[in-house]
């Protein structure tokens, strides 16, 4: 069984074991991207190969630099490991040339933009179709579609969708840009077996659903009783009848378990 990791359409075919034999270091914060270009800028170790695979090279980097190293194992892992040392002395003349001492005051030292955030919402295609959606807001509001996301639509900042029939009726739902990517870069077909391991709210398990178009199977499983109920209300909501909700803790669920042996988690 492997657990599959897709932060960008770089990742699409890398696995990595079932998580309860690894120790899964790859948390890759957004606000320290701006560091690991400055890292790779200051080493200067990419040849136009591993350029080519900017994302994967990001988080790898993270991993070697801020991680526990424990996914280090292909040949992209292996190349940047050889560099270690030129990669580490980068990130130490970076501190320098930021005049700081910690890694964490280095994130800081880095500008976020305040620019205002587009509202993201996402069809839910078990429910409605992405033009009529797109018909229907246009009527009321400047509208486009995300490139990246299928089904994600982009709205001008700070518009309030909270009350809108659609939204309401579990035809959109208003999640961000991160959290619909999750889903896409899975990329789960019809009849596929899933497990979703943390799923509450469940944002990620209807979009899971949507993308099978309603075939296969879903394990959605929450630890949290109250948020259990929540989970719930979102798979009734999206109309996302192939969702088995679970009130379970995940790392009790056994890899060796046959229920589980054709499942993605
Ligand atoms: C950040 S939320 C997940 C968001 C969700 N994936 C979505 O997209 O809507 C994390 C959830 O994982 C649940 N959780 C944490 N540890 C868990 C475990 N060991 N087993 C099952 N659920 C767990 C938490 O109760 C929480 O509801």
């Amino acid at each position: 069984m492997v657990l599959k990791i897709m932060i960008s359409p770089y990742l699409q075919n890398r696995s990595i074991p079932w998580l309860h034999n690894c120790k899964c270091s790859g948390f890759f914060l957004v606000a320290d991207l701006p560091i690991n270009k400055d890292v790779f800028h200051t080493a200067n170790v990419l040849s136009s190969k591993w350029k080519r695979q900017e994302e994967l090279m990001y988080i790898i980097l993270y991993d070697i630099l801020f991680g526990q190293e424990a996914l280090l194992a292909g040949d992209a892992e292996k190349f940047l490991l050889q560099k270690k040392d030129v990669l580490q002395a980068a990130l130490a003349k970076l501190l320098v040339r930021k005049k700081v001492k910690l890694v964490s005051d280095l994130t800081t030292s880095y500008k976020i933009s305040d620019l205002p955030k587009p509202r993201y919402a996402r069809v839910n295609t078990l429910k409605m179709d992405v033009e009529s959606a797109l018909l229907e807001f246009k009527k009321q509001y400047e509208v486009c579609q995300d490139a990246m996301v299928p089904g994600l639509l982009i709205f001008p900042p700070r518009t309030d969708l909270h009350d809108h029939p659609l939204v309401k009726s579990g035809s959109v739902f208003l999640q961000g840009k991160a959290s619909s990517m999750v889903a896409v870069a899975l990329g789960p077909k019809p009849r596929w077996e899933v497990i979703d391991a943390c799923a509450a709210p469940g944002n990620k398990t209807v979009h899971v659903a949507a993308l099978m178009k309603g075939n296969g199977k879903i394990i959605a499983c929450e630890l949290n009783k109250e948020r259990v109920q929540r989970l719930k209300d979102t798979v009734k909501l999206a109309g996302a009848t192939n969702v088995k909700v679970k009130h379970e803790d995940f790392l009790n669920m056994s890899p060796e378990d046959p229920a589980y042996s054709k499942t993605l988690m």
